[in-house]
């Protein structure tokens, strides 16, 4: 794990990884565990948007979809939260550099066959595919996978386990 100091207003709890992994469901568990605030940073994107993300991904463009969710999360100046990201965060430095600061993030990793499984409706789930129509769900993998790695302070295996299971498995990787 890597070693992080703790300033006032830099306690959040910031969940990054693959779209499914369930950052969204576990972390209102995982507030609950913890006793903090619940964000989603999905919902702020929508609602500063006032448009479903699906809808914003295929009238913007996934270059366009980043540069807004950029903007969203760099901004964010939460205190004692968990904070849902979107799958798609890790495509944007600044934002990842900020969360960083405000908090320790946590990868929730899935393999891609749990990922197969959870997002067989991923044409619907609004998912930034950056390759294109082309890109597979492998590719999507694949490539997001390094980057993850890459912004995690800690990183939580979720594979096989309840919602429940894996919030209190990450509370646990928290102390
Ligand atoms: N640990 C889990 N076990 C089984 N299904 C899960 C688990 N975590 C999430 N899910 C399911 O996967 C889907 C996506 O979860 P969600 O929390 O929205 O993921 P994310 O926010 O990471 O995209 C939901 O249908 C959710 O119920
Ligand atoms: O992985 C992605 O490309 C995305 C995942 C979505 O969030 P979840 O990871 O919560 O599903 C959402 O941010 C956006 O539609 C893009
Ligand atoms: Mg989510």
């Amino acid at each position: 794990m890597k070693e992080k100091s703790f300033e006032p207003g830099c306690d959040n709890v910031v969940l990054i990884g693959m779209p499914g992994a369930g950052k969204s469901t576990l972390g209102i568990v995982l507030a609950k565990i913890l006793c903090r605030d619940f964000v989603d940073a999905d919902l702020l994107i929508q609602q500063s948007c006032d448009k479903s993300l699906q809808r914003l991904i295929d009238t913007l463009g996934p270059d366009a979809f980043i540069e807004i969710e950029n903007q969203v999360l760099s901004e964010m100046s939460f205190e004692h939260s968990v904070i849902a990201t979107g799958g798609s965060a890790v495509y944007s430095d600044a934002a990842m550099e900020h969360l960083g600061k405000i908090g320790r993030v946590v990868y929730l990793k899935i393999s891609f066959d749990e990922l197969k499984a959870r997002l067989a409706d991923f044409s619907d789930r609004g998912v930034v595919m950056k390759g294109g129509i082309g890109m597979s769900l492998r590719d999507l993998y694949d490539e997001r996978l390094p980057l993850y790695e890459k912004y995690a302070d800690i990183t939580v295996d979720v594979n096989d386990l309840s919602i429940t299971a894996a919030a209190r498995k990450v509370a646990a990787a928290l102390k």
